[in-house]
């Protein structure tokens, strides 16, 4: 297994790193949330716009995304299968660690799992989310979620909330990509395109841009995209070097929500799609490599936008599986549980890139968000 650490990176790679090690009493697996039938979608939309200026005419268009699968979000489902493979492979390994699962934005809560721990005598949890990266989004609005359901159950000094590192360059999250696009490429060569006519596409969430730059610690200096995009950059590389061609790759952005006044991160995948078509491209392998399930933002972002951008252009277009509950992701969640429970020295710690292995405990300040300052947050050094 690779790490590399770079030599910039020494100073970050300090005894702050790594826990002491905390006898958990079970994992908390935290969750986006979604609807589950047709009278859900609004206060599910409404649940996670509140107070984010989100404009009504981008509601009813994701409101629509969720009426054309019956009101149903597959992520649920999803969770429920991850949960199953968590349990199975816990106890063929031996370990006796309960998973309970509680989503941010719908049904059940973070706050219903909460009790439920409560109620099963729980009082240390460590949290996996299901989530990769470092950003507001996707880090630290979890940590604050974590942070408000302790205070609106009433468990705060009772229940303790740790959390997984961001695992985007554990080697259970990159495998089942560099495996994805090993099959996405081999159907592109079937088709007989070459590799200078194929393009990689390395698709994520976008996020606001001022988001993106205070992703991570400040002290990191990862620049203007933060370690947001350049977590995503490093796992690109590493699943395109793994590959026998190579053809070119970039890394493009979906699933924009913002006002058109405000910069979020770009290009957008479509807009990429039309570009790479211009040059001549006849082949995109698409890689959700921000995700990790078939959730909304891939069925309808991805599968259906995405793959109609390309076919309108008469391109042959690929999208390669999430991690899902692929064996390898499975396990390397479970190995990223022990190696937090048994405070696993830093050198120890599988990574990637030479970004990670990244922080057990979040660094103060780590992905302010701008607009909204700081709230409480758990499992990270105030603020
Ligand atoms: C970085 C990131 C991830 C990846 C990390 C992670 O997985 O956590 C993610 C995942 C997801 N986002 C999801 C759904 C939504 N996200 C929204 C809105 C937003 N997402 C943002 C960012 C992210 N989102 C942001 C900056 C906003 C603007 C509002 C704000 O500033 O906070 C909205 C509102 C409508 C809209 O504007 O699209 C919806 C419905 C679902 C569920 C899908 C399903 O149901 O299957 C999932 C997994
Ligand atoms: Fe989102």
């Amino acid at each position: 297994m690779t790490r590399i650490l770079a030599a910039t990176d020494a100073a970050a790679s300090g005894p702050e790193h790594v826990e002491v090690p905390v006898a958990y009493d079970a994992i908390l697996l935290a969750s986006f949330g979604g609807p589950e039938g047709q009278d859900d979608v609004i206060p599910f939309l409404r649940n996670v716009t509140r107070g984010r200026g989100i404009p009504e005419e981008r509601l009813e268009e994701v409101a629509h995304h969720y009426r054309a699968f019956g009101g149903v979000s597959p992520i649920n489902d999803q969770n429920r299968e991850l949960k199953v493979a968590l349990e199975a492979e816990l106890a063929r390994r031996g370990i006796d660690l309960p998973v309970i699962w509680g989503n941010r934005n719908w049904n059940p809560y973070l706050s219903d799992a909460l009790t439920e721990a409560n109620e099963r005598g729980f009082r240390k949890l460590i949290a996996v989310g299901t989530s990769a990266y470092s950003s507001y989004s996707s880090c630290r609005q979890y940590r604050e979620d974590y942070a408000s359901a302790l205070e609106s159950t009433g468990l705060l000094g009772t229940i303790q909330i740790d959390k997984v590192r961001q695992f985007f360059d554990h080697p259970g999250f990159v495998q089942p990509f560099i495996d994805g696009v090993r099959d996405g490429l081999a159907q592109v060569a079937a088709k007989g395109i070459a590799p200078e006519k194929t393009h990689v596409l390395f698709a994520t969430h976008s996020i606001p841009s001022t988001d993106a730059a205070k992703s991570g610690p400040d002290f990191r200096g990862f620049g203007e995209g933060g370690a947001y995009a350049a977590q995503h950059l490093a796992v690109s590389e590493v699943v395109m070097a793994a590959q026998e061609t190579q053809p070119a790759h970039s890394l493009v952005y979906q699933s924009r929500s913002g006002p058109p006044s405000m910069p979020w991160l770009e290009p957008d995948i479509n807009d990429a799609i039309d570009a790479l078509a211009a040059d001549g491209i006849e082949a995109v392998v698409i890689v959700p490599v921000g995700f990790i399930s078939d959730h909304m933002e891939v069925k309808w972002d991805l599968d259906t936008e995405a793959l109609e951008t390309a076919g309108g252009h008469s391109m042959f277009a690929v999208r390669v599986p999430t991690p899902g509950v692929h064996p390898a992701f499975v396990t390397g969640l479970v190995d990223l549980v022990l190696e937090r429970r048994d405070g696993m020295p830093a050198a120890e710690r599988p990574a990637l890139t030479a970004i990670g292995p990244w922080y057990d405990v979040c660094r103060p300040g780590c992905c302010e968000n701008v607009r909204f300052g700081f709230k409480p947050a758990a499992s990270g050094v105030a603020p």
